[in-house]
């Protein structure tokens, strides 16, 4: 028998929630909520394996096992769906990319009370957790903590910096925004730091914009193998492993298409993965990307054809898009409303859409559904292990009649 103070599933935020609808925060599904308000631990609850679990804004999960995160995963999405009165097909089991995987991210340098903090915000605050270790980070990137700390705390000022971190072909790319650099020694320390750190870019925004003062060679990341210049800033998949599982299910979903379009392409991550097997049109908005990836596929004997275009106020209209066996499409949280008005009045056999927002891609999904396409399967990939935040990938295919 189920009592009513179990926690039986996770909520969006990762609070716990009892059988009785009470939300509890770091409750594990199958603890049980005691009247004093402690929690005993049930069967799907771990162990935290970093000391800033809690206060951290970085991980949301942790005492939670594998388990338990990969039914909250598949919940979040068929409970989008559910929203929306979308069936889902089959609803296949999540990846998970595996802890020490993320190859970017955002961290946060303040001083304060005369110590320099550097480390992830703390959950919905701007204080910093002064990082000591973290599960989540490749160790390459987390290797340049300590002495990121030791740059910013020789510095007279006060400090109020963002640091983006990401893991390129040739090391660390690094973006400092916040920091004035003026002066010779100043510079030097950036460039020494560089240096020392083996960095692969270092690039400084002083409050005018970007500006790299550090790249030995040009930066670039390689989506199938094939290297394509990274704009400072651009957009990668959260983890190696993440975009290998992503690419892995578009090209079984897409296998025997032909010609395909990839939408919000980016710097071509599908785009080169599809290329084996078939034609494929890049399209992209950021011109960086854009002209990045155009570059790469001049370069590789023309699968791919990179087009510039906002797909937001210019989608591709249902004539283009009948040419194509499969689109493909990965936009930003927003979704893509006016892209999939126009897919819905096409032809095109077969979609595959990846999301990092189920919310927006139920309200889409109802869309093409609503126009005669049948949600075939989806499959969360959780990129950000322990974090709340769900990604997938899925499958539409138009129905005959
Ligand atoms: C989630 S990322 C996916 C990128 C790429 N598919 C990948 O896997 O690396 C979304 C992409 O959509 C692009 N984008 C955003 N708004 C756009 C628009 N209005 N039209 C076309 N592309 C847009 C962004 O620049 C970004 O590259």
């Amino acid at each position: 028998m189920t009592e009513t103070n179990e926690i039986l599933r996770i909520a969006a935020k990762g609070d716990g929630v009892t059988v009785d609808g009470r939300h509890v925060p770091f409750a594990a599904p199958g603890d049980v909520l005691q009247a004093d308000g402690t929690i005993a631990p049930g069967p799907h609850r771990a162990q935290p394996p970093c000391r800033h679990f809690g206060a951290c804004g970085g991980c949301q999960l942790q005492h939670c096992d594998t388990q338990a995160i990969a039914r909250y995963l598949g919940e979040r999405i068929a409970f989008a769906a559910q929203g929306q009165g979308v069936a889902i097909g089959t609803l296949l089991p999540p990846h998970l990319s595996p802890p020490r995987s993320r190859r970017r991210c955002t961290l946060h340098a303040a001083s304060a009370g005369g110590k320099l903090q550097l480390g992830f915000r703390e959950a919905g605050s701007h204080r910093i957790v002064h990082m000591r270790e973290c599960h989540i980070l490749r160790p390459e990137l987390f290797a340049l903590i300590a002495p990121l700390r030791a740059l910013f705390a020789a510095r007279k000022e006060r400090i109020s910096a963002k640091v983006d971190l990401t893991l390129a072909d040739q090391g660390a790319d690094c973006a400092i925004a916040g920091l004035k650099v003026e002066g010779l020694a100043a510079t030097e320390a950036m460039l020494a730091f560089a240096q020392d750190n083996g960095l692969a870019r270092l690039t400084i925004d002083h409050g005018y914009g970007p500006e790299t003062v550090w790249e030995p060679e040009p930066v670039t990341v390689s989506p199938a193998g094939v290297p394509v210049a990274f704009p400072s800033g651009g957009f990668l998949q959260a983890t190696v492993d993440g975009e290998s599982a992503l690419t892995r299910i578009a090209g079984e979903w897409l296998a025997g298409a032909r010609f395909v379009a990839d939408l919000f392409a980016g710097l071509g991550t599908f785009a080169f993965a599809l290329s084996g097997n078939a034609k494929v049109l890049a399209v992209e908005a950021a011109r960086d990307a854009h002209l990045a990836c155009k570059a790469a596929a001049a370069r590789t004997g023309g699968a791919v054809h990179a087009m510039h275009r906002d797909l937001f106020r210019n989608p591709l209209q249902p004539d283009e898009l009948n040419r194509f066996d499969a689109v493909l499409l990965d936009p930003p949280r927003a979704g893509a409303r006016e892209q999939i008005g126009r897919l819905a009045e096409s032809t095109v056999p077969r979609i595959v859409y990846v999301s990092c927002n189920p919310a927006s891609w139920a309200r889409d999904a109802a869309r093409l559904v609503e126009a005669g396409y049948r949600l075939e399967a989806a499959r969360p990939v959780g990129q950000f292990v322990w974090s709340t935040h769900v990604e997938l990938a899925s499958l539409f295919v138009r129905q005959p009649g």
